[in-house]
């Protein structure tokens, strides 16, 4: 008699981060940032993560990345890049190893608030994009010259094949973060890292961007990661929504489980401390009350307990992870009084 095993399905999953501990030491001392993350980006969609300043976003893409500064490292848990080779265990790789060089940046790209943390002052804009397609596509010469070309046009820089020949300080700060988005995309990517991209930027701007990532997420069926704190950008781009707080994922769902259907009380405040489109002026918009703990000293149990209007005695131990859903899930004890009904 043969045994069945069953596997998790994960053809429709770019990559899988499951129980990621990612710490960082200094001064001798411990910071949880990341205390046992999961979850999934998508084929094709969007998953946009969303939360208070130090709750772990740039954590979680760095540590996808295996970019963490020294003083990290991952505890606990594994990240899997699903690739068409097979499944690759990000967490295992070295981080300057060949593999992970030819993962990062070709197969997985990423965008920074600050483009200057991609662009290299000393070589022009164009010779870096070639080197990219380079490196990652095998692409030189005339075609590689031509793909920079139309990249920076893509991207609204005026005069590309002029603009192509500059060094980055040339640039706008505007227009280097073009420049880098260009790069990023360059190689048709499997997976986008997208960290605050285009905070610095006008909205018009910011409007093309998009529209770009989009394009990429429906024609190459690229899966996006954008952190963003911006509830109006989450409601437009996102197909998944998860929710962090002092290093967990408290809710996580699809964009209208999680903006419909919020049921952590950390998800509520947040949705109501920022103007809802089309609500109009006479908004009631509530800031959340206190502050974030201190993160090299954190309260047991339920990180937002000491915020939070319904906590009991009960939140002093850290809650599960429980599915509402076969697409919701939440961190909270009493999950069942809250989850809104309808
Ligand atoms: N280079 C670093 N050295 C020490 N601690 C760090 C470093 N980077 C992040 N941390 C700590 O890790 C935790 C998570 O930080 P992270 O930068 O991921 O937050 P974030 O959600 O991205 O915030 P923001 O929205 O402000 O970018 C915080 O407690 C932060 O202090």
């Amino acid at each position: 008699m043969t045994r069945e095993t069953t596997m998790p399905d994960t053809s429709d999953v770019a990559i899988s981060v499951r129980g990621l501990k990612t710490f960082f030491y200094t001064n001798n001392r411990c910071n949880k940032a990341l205390n046992g993350v999961s979850f999934e980006i998508r084929k094709g969609k969007t998953l946009c993560i969303v939360g208070e300043s130090g709750c772990g976003k740039s954590v979680t893409a760095a540590s996808i990345m295996q970019l963490l500064p020294t003083l990290s490292r991952i505890e606990e848990g594994e990240i899997v890049y699903h690739s068409e080779r097979g499944d690759i265990a990000l967490h295992a790789l070295e981080k300057n190893g060949r593999q992970m060089r030819r993962i990062r940046g070709g197969e997985i790209a990423m965008i920074f608030q600050d483009p200057m943390t991609a662009l290299n002052p000393v070589y022009s804009i164009g010779f870096q994009i070639k080197e990219s397609l380079r490196y990652h596509m095998r692409m030189v010469g005339r075609r590689a010259h031509e793909k920079a070309v139309s990249l920076l046009r893509e991207m609204g820089i005026a005069l590309p094949e002029k603009r192509v020949n500059d060094f980055p300080h040339r640039y706008s700060g505007g227009m280097r973060q073009r420049a880098m988005i260009a790069m990023a995309m360059a190689c048709n990517p499997k997976v986008l890292i997208a960290d605050e991209p285009t905070t610095a930027l006008d909205v018009t701007i910011q409007a093309q961007i998009f529209a770009l990532m989009d394009r990429l997420k429906r024609e190459h069926g690229t899966g996006i990661m954008l952190i963003t704190h911006d509830m109006g950008v989450v409601a437009e781009l996102a197909d998944d929504v998860a929710v962090m707080y002092m290093g967990n994922i408290v809710e996580a769902g699809t964009v209208d489980d999680v903006l419909r259907r919020p049921t952590h009380p950390y998800t509520k405040a947040l949705l109501a401390s920022v103007p809802v489109l089309g609500k109009g002026k006479n908004q009631d918009i509530k800031a959340i009350r206190g502050a974030t703990p201190d993160p090299l000293n954190r309260p047991k149990g339920c990180q937002f307990a000491d915020r939070c209007d319904f906590a009991i005695a009960q939140c002093q131990q850290m809650p599960p992870e429980t599915a509402i859903s076969a697409s919701h899930r939440v961190m909270c004890w009493r999950y069942k009084e809250l989850v809104p009904h309808g």
